[in-house]
Formats: C-alpha cells, structure tokens, sequence
C-alpha cells in the first residue's frame, strides 16, 4: 500500500482569546482528518496575545499538542501568555504593530511558508499582515476586520487584489464568521457576474436587536458574539467594516467613512468607558422598546439591515453602503431571522430575481474558527 508524506504547514497565530483558542482546538481535534485528506499537520510556531508571543519546539518547532491544551486552558482561566515560561514579552514601549511584524519577519527566514493568522481585534496587525501577503512563500488568514477594512483601500488592495493575492490572502470569517460569503462573492465576481446589491444582515449580535435591548446585548457579550469593545457592535461600526469589506471585494475604493452609519446608542453614551457603557445601556430600552411595538403594529420587525449598491454598469452613480435600523415584514427572510444568524443576498446579473443567499450562524468562535481553519487548509493547499 502506497504511504503518502504528511506536509508540515507552519503558522503563527495572533490572538488567542474565543476565536484563537477554538481556533487551536479545531486544528488538534481535524489532525486524523488533516493527514488523511490533504497529507498536512498544521504546526503551531508561535501563538501571541496582547502581551507576548509564546512558540514552541516540537519535532517541527511548533508548539506540541500538550503545551496547546495547557495554553487554551490558561488563557481561559484568564492568564496572559506574558506569564508562561519562555514567552517572549512586548516591551511596554513597544508598538504593537512593531512587535508583531519582527516576529512575522523572523519567521519569514526561519520558516519561509509560514502562514500568518490573525484572531485579534487590532489593526497593529497590518504590517504583518502585508508583510506576510507580499513575502515569497508566506500566506495569511484573518477573522479580523480591521485591516481588512483599515483606511488605506491602497493596503486592501495589496492584501486582496493584487494579481497573486487570491492564492495568499484569505478572510472569509471577516464577514459572516464561518459562513462562505467571501468565497461565494470571489466565484461571481470571477464569473465577470455584474453585482447589482448585496444586502442583509451581517450581525450575529443585533440579529437579536427585536428582544429587550440591554438584555439581548448581554446574552450576546456572554456568549462571545459581540467585539472586544461592545461599541463597535451597537454604533454600527462592526456592520459597517463588513459592508466596506463587502464593497472592497468587489473592488469599490472606498474607506469606512463612506459608509452611511445609524448607531444605536446616543453619542453621550460614547464618552463612557466600556463598563459604564454597558451599565448604562437599560437607559435605551424604553425607546427601543416603543420602536419595537410600533413596528410590531404594522406586522413588522426591527432588523439592523446593510446594503451595499455598487455603481451602474453604465458608471452612474458613485455605489453608496448604508448600515441602519429598519423595520422588515416579520414574515421577510429578514424577519424570519433569529438568534445570530445572518442573511446575506447577493443580486447580480444572473441572480437577478431570485438572489444567491447564504443564512446561518453569523457569529460564535466555533464557527468563526471553522471559516479561519478553512481558509487556512486551501492556503495550505494552494502553495505555488
Ligand atoms: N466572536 C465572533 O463571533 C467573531 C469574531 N470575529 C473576529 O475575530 C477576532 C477575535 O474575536 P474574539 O476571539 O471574539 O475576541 P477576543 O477579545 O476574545 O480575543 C482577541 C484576542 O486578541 C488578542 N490581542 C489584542 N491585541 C493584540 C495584539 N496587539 N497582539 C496580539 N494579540 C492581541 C487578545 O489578547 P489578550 O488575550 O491579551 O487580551 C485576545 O487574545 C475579532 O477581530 C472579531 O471581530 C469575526 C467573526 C465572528
Ligand atoms: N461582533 C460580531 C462578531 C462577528 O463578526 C457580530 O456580532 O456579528
């Protein structure tokens, strides 16, 4: 019986909280299958929080499956990597961003077909970001909007849209966390399938904005749905860099402040630090409330809808992204959403009446870490 070689895939991993942790325990629990079907073993070289980075040295020189469980168990008690023994520590002084690109270019000599995933909610990844999408053999996956939908449509493009990006890049969970909306969008844009609107809704955490405002927002922090800072959540912000990712991958130049934002919070509760804005949050739900049976009176519901309009085929029009409240037939697909499902619907030339439509869990780090897994395993698979 022929035997076949198991490739070792090194990677980097930045961030290692719901997403990062469920991302390593995805990786360990998919080794059988790994081997079995694509001939890989994803080799975890170093894994980083916000406070140092910590690597290993296995047979491959990637942290062993032992030393991940301990690390997973760790940060889930609450630790920081800073305080396990060899852990390389950020300088207080130190730009995150800096850190994060010496050890990418550190790396990028050591073990050159690296893939470099991000799972944090920083945009100091950029740099390593860029430097891992333009450096010979290295990759990048990421469940992070941020530098996906930074204010440089120029760094967009030179992650995503530069001829040989497609084989390097990959962000599918950015949008819609697990669901394939990003590879769905690549196939119809590859078709040359004029897209005309793609609309939905794109939050796992406002999907369940028809409930009880404060209540719904802390079922949904508990269950790991909601960004690092809440705010960008209920200000829109987090919808808003999903339809400018949107938008961008059809190749739209546009920057986050194109985005037509309503938040749903008032602005004098922006001021406030994260736990006073959450405190403060039951102070909304009178009004949301009043929204909520208004609609309900019109057999309606309240949805937090995106619509991304590219320009006419004709050029006319600039395409315009918009984020905000509106009040849907609860009988709509729309309407029939729940939980943290998101509805994404993408009107083209040959999806013109009836629209391609992706719908299912939009948030979780489960699933969220199986779109990360994903594109790490066609990265893997699609070495030049
Ligand atoms: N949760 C979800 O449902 C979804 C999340 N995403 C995206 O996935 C990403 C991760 O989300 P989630 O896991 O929920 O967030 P968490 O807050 O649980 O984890 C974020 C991680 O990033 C680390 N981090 C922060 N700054 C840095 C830095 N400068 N260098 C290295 N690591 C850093 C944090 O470190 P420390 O532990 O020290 O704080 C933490 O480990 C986010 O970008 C989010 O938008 C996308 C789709 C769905
Ligand atoms: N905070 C986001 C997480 C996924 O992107 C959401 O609620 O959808």
């Amino acid at each position: 019986m022929a035997t076949c070689e198991t490739r070792t895939v090194p990677f980097v991993l930045v961030g290692a909280g719901g997403v990062g942790a469920a991302l390593l325990e995805a990786i360990v629990g998919a080794r059988a299958l790994h081997k079995a079907r694509y001939g890989i073993r994803f080799s975890a070289l170093a894994v980083c929080d916000s406070s140092a980075a910590v690597s290993g040295a296995d047979a491959a020189g990637g942290l062993s499956d032992a030393e991940i469980a301990a690390l997973i168990a760790h940060k889930a008690s609450g630790g920081k990597l800073a305080s396990q023994s060899g852990a390389v520590v950020r300088p207080a002084e130190q730009d995150a961003s800096v850190f994060l690109e010496s050890l990418v270019d550190k790396y990028s000599k050591e073990a050159p077909d690296t893939i470099v995933v991000d799972c944090s909610a920083t945009d100091a990844t950029v740099p390593a970001l860029l430097k891992a999408a333009t450096t010979a053999n290295m990759r990048a996956a990421s469940a992070n909007k941020k530098p996906f939908a930074d204010s440089s449509f120029r760094n967009f493009r030179e992650l995503c849209l530069a001829p040989t990006s497609p084989a390097r890049v990959r962000y599918e969970s950015s949008v819609g966390a697990g669901l394939p909306v990003i590879a769905a969008l690549a196939r119809v844009v590859s078709a040359h399938d004029a897209v005309t609107l793609i609309s939905g809704s794109f939050s796992g955490t406002l999907g369940y904005a028809g409930e009880s405002f404060s209540a719904v927002v802390g079922k949904a922090k508990e269950l790991g749905y909601t960004e690092p800072d809440p705010r960008d959540d209920l200000g829109g912000v987090d919808v808003a860099r999903k339809a400018l990712i949107l938008a961008r991958t059809l190749g739209m130049a546009l920057e986050l402040s194109d985005v037509v934002v309503e938040p749903l919070y008032t602005p004098e509760l922006a001021e406030l630090s994260v736990p006073d804005f959450l405190a403060a949050l039951p102070t909304l739900d009178a009004a949301f409330a009043a929204k909520v049976a208004a609609a309900a009176a019109e057999g309606k519901v309240l949805r937090y809808a995106a619509n991304v309009r590219p320009p006419a085929a004709d050029g006319t029009g600039g395409g315009s992204l918009k984020v905000g409240l509106v009040a849907v037939p609860a009988s709509s697909p729309l309407g029939t959403l729940s939980g943290s499902d998101n509805l994404v619907e993408i009107y083209s030339q040959w999806y013109a009446a009836t629209p391609l439509v992706l719908r299912g869990a939009g948030a979780g780090a489960g699933t969220t870490a199986a779109g990360v897994l994903s594109d790490m395993v066609e990265l893997a698979n699609t070495r030049g």
